[in-house]
């Protein structure tokens, strides 16, 4: 019989001091929630073998499959700013990687599956709330097409776990590109280790910037490759109000992938200052601060990099200066573009920025939501044709407490637009496929976590997943998911570390 997971692992080949081989722990009674039946099909998986009591013994950790080399990676990180120099997988293990039928190589992990020698003072644990969360918002990222890990399966592990309550245990099978961090070349600069940041660099290379290794100075085209790729993943969270909610450098993917989604959130109303995490209490990773905190995770990347830049160390700080430069015109670019595409623009125009911020700063003086004010533009939205419906520009109108500051925005769109090619129904097909009409509402998160986590109700966890699979269609059987909360969902408040 062939193996469950066909295993190509290339991690575990480092050397030892990058990882602790470290196998799960085995759970009491396992049962699985759901398993991602379509990205495990992409996986070259079979679906029916991960449900069989076969697979749900490997997704709980009770069984190590065959082929796989357990691990738990180290890496260290700057929280909040400040640095640790040991951190590392202590709730995750990493089973192996498997390359999957688009020919991409993955990562296979379980979070949540035990202690590991990095755990420091916790219990390897995860609780199902933050599995479900992960699951639910990493698959809903995916679908509004932003790069993301993925999930693979939810299992509960029918072993409870101690937080501010007793809580049922999860683990959540994690796939990523990599689970290669900003923080875990910190960990061998921080340590002087330059053979194994050598060592680090050259795998980050041949699995995410193989064009690199060709290039003059093959590091700091890996460090341009992560710099580009974290730039534009910004700019596209800040296009669906997404608030990541704790940015330190261990949770920065080198594959430019959204990782962690322990405290993350949306915006509801827009204002950027939005900080939902309980424990950011100072705002230092509020929805308009993203930019900013990626170019300084990146600053800590090529300072880690140093030693590989160039053996000069004049020489290096100006390769790093000069690739970090490059940060505020890739993630411009990015954003303004996507602004534009959000309005309906194809072409870019020197007042198109200020023309985006007027918008934006309007929403943020009217308590206007973000995205319902986007997906309704859409409808609202004038062209070649007949002019749109009254009821349509009404109903963005509506979002706003002064209905005609958005009037007078309205009127300088309106000459902008006139001044574009293509068709209205071009226009409103664009502006549908940037501007989604669902988004997962922390509101709607919290519930669905509610009726799993007291009633055992997962029907709130399926119903959430099917909307947010196809997120930029109107789907009208489920309007009520698109509504925002009362009260423009100003209280709302994350928990980390869970
Ligand atoms: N319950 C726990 N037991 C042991 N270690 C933990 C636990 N919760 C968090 N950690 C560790 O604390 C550090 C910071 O945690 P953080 O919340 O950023 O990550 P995470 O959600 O556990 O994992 P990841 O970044 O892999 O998604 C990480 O090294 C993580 O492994
Ligand atoms: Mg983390």
């Amino acid at each position: 019989m062939t193996a469950l997971f066909p295993f190509d692992n290339s991690f575990a080949r480092l050397p030892d001091r990058f990882f602790a081989r470290v196998a799960p722990t085995a759970v009491e009674a396992p049962r699985l929630v759901r398993l991602n039946r379509t990205l495990a099909l992409d996986l070259g998986l079979d679906p029916d073998r991960l449900e069989s009591p076969e697979g749900l013994d490997v997704l709980s950790g009770r069984r190590v499959a065959e082929g796989a080399e357990p691990l738990a990676a180290a890496y260290a990180g700057h929280q909040f700013g400040q640095f640790v120099p040991q951190l590392g997988d202590g709730r995750a293990i990493l089973l192996g990687e498997v390359v999957g039928r688009d020919g991409r190589r993955r990562d296979i992990q379980l979070k949540g599956s035990g202690p590991t020698p990095f755990s420091r003072r916790g219990d390897g644990r995860a609780a199902l709330g933050p599995v479900l969360r992960e699951y639910l918002v990493s698959e809903a990222m995916h679908a509004l097409g932003i790069p993301t890990t993925r999930a693979l399966a939810a299992v509960t592990t029918g072993e409870p776990v101690i937080r501010e309550t007793v809580l049922p245990g999860a683990v959540l099978t994690r796939v990523a590109s990599s689970h290669i961090r900003v923080g875990s070349f910190q960990f061998f600069a921080a340590r002087g280790d330059v053979e194994g940041l050598r060592a680090l660099a050259d795998h980050a290379i041949a699995r995410h910037d193989p064009e690199a290794a060709e290039a003059e100075n093959p590091y700091r085209a890996l460090l341009e490759g992560v710099i580009r790729r974290q730039a534009e993943l910004v700019a596209r969270w800040l296009g669906i109000g997404f608030i990541h909610g704790v940015m330190n450098t261990d949770n920065m993917s080198i594959a430019g992938e959204t990782i962690d989604y322990g405290p993350c959130a949306f915006l509801d109303a827009y204002d950027p200052a939005t900080a939902f995490s309980s424990i950011d209490r100072h705002g230092r990773y509020a929805y308009g601060n993203q930019p900013r905190i990626a170019l300084w995770n990146l600053t800590r990347l090529a300072e880690a990099l140093l030693p590989l830049l160039s053996e000069d160390e004049t020489k290096a700080v100006a390769e790093a200066e000069a690739a970090l430069t490059g940060f505020a015109g890739l993630f411009e670019a990015a954003y303004h573009g996507l602004l534009n595409r959000k309005l309906g623009l194809t072409t870019m125009r020197d007042g198109d920025p200020a023309l985006a911020g007027d918008l934006l700063k309007t929403m943020a003086e009217n308590g206007a939501d973000f995205t319902l004010t986007f997906r309704r533009l859409s409808a609202a939205a004038p062209g070649s044709g007949p002019a749109p419906e009254p009821e349509a520009v009404e109903a963005v109108r509506s979002l706003f407490i002064d209905p005609t500051s958005f009037d007078a925005w309205a009127e300088r769109w309106r000459r902008r637009l006139d001044e574009e090619p293509g068709s209205a129904a071009g226009r409103k097909a664009l502006m549908r496929s940037v501007n989604p009409a669902f988004i997962p509402r922390n509101h709607r998160v919290e519930a669905m976590i509610e009726a799993a986590v007291e009633r055992q109700d997962f029907v709130p966890f399926e119903t959430l997943l099917t909307v947010l699979s196809r997120p930029y269609d109107d789907q009208p059987d489920f309007a009520q998911f698109a509504e925002a909360p009362e009260g423009g969902g100003r209280g709302y408040r994350t928990f980390c570390g869970t």
